[in-house]
């Protein structure tokens, strides 16, 4: 079966509690194969869209379809076809670590092998370990791992290394990534930008209930291109029209004495334009660097917010 429809299609999503309105008329499509990111500040309302995504909870308003399936009414067939990897819970709290990957496993046709999946996440030496004693990391580890045994179509991460060591998430990165290489589409909420930038292919960014951008983490930040920069010291009260005039259209300042910035669409030319100048005086620039915009900047300039 030859299948077109998109792995995610929400439109006009509306979630309330109570007076709140969580999520407020959202569109996101995601298609199928690679891994979007979804981020935004706290109580943006990135759970609430996916959890109704997941089948957790009922929409109030707007359309939702994964897999081209209804995730509540269709609940029975889309559950063997999609991985949840919840923030905390839906573990039984005494039942052991392997005995519960081993069971989850044996629910589907086709499982990735269990004892593989424990040994790559770090799982294999508390294997015996009732859920309940395992640490924090552990817990989301074996979350992870149910979440992706079952080799499904397409999974949902809600912040897979939020509190992991950095062996831990490097781990966890490197599945991930081989999940995408097999073809999973995965969605996955986030706070931290590195894992973003490294491992998305599309970022949507949630901000008060809606999506305010969403495209390729290297297009979001070009998209604010003109706002990268040289920066570089050199002896202070040089001519700055002189220098203006060497790299234009890009601007020049010297915002603190001695200390040099050149600000527009940095290009090979303008670097170039930036150090003849100072060689034209016999000055070698001091720590002369090229800031790029990073998706920090981005999200920064669209919020207004930190990501915490
Ligand atoms: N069960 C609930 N009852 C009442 N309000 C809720 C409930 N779940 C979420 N909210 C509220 O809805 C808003 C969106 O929450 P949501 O958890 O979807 O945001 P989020 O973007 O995932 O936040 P975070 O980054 O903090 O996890 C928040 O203001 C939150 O307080």
């Amino acid at each position: 079966m030859q299948q077109t429809e998109a792995a995610v299609e929400i439109s006009g999503l509306v979630k309330r509690y109570g007076d709140k309105t969580a999520v407020q008329g959202l569109d996101l499509v995601v298609e199928r194969g690679g891994l979007t990111a979804v981020l935004g500040p706290n109580g943006a309302g990135k759970t609430s869209t996916i959890e109704v995504c997941e089948g957790y909870r009922r929409p109030d308003g707007g359309r939702v379809r994964v897999l081209g399936l209804d995730p509540i009414a269709d609940a029975p067939k889309l559950r063997p076809r999609i991985g949840v990897m919840l923030q905390s819970g839906g573990v039984y709290q005494a039942v052991r670590a392997m005995e519960m990957l081993r069971h989850v496993a044996s629910l589907y046709a086709n499982p990735l092998n269990a004892d593989e999946l424990a040994e790559r996440l770090g799982l294999d030496s508390c294997g015996r370990t009732p859920y309940r004693r395992l640490s924090g990391g552990q817990q989301q580890r074996l979350s992870l791992a149910l979440a992706v045994v079952g080799r499904p179509e397409l999974v949902f991460l809600d912040e897979p290394t939020a509190g992991l060591d950095v062996q831990a998430r490097h781990a966890t990165w490197e599945l991930i990534e081989q999940l995408r290489g097999d073809g999973v589409t995965i969605v996955l909420t986030t706070h931290l930008l590195d894992e973003a930038e490294r491992l998305a292919d599309k970022v949507a960014i949630i901000d008060s209930g809606r999506v305010i951008a969403c495209d390729s983490p290297q297009r979001l930040a070009d998209t604010t291109r003109e706002q990268d920069s040289i920066r570089f010291e050199a002896p202070a009260g040089l001519d700055l029209t002189a220098l203006a005039i060497a790299v234009a259209p890009a601007q020049a300042a010297e915002p603190f004495p001695g200390g040099y910035r050149v600000t527009g669409e940095i290009t090979p030319d303008t670097l170039a334009a930036t150090t003849a100048w100072c060689a034209s005086l016999g000055i070698m620039p001091r720590n002369l660097q090229i800031e790029q915009r990073s998706l920090e900047d981005v999200f920064l300039d669209l919020t207004g917010r930190e990501l915490r």
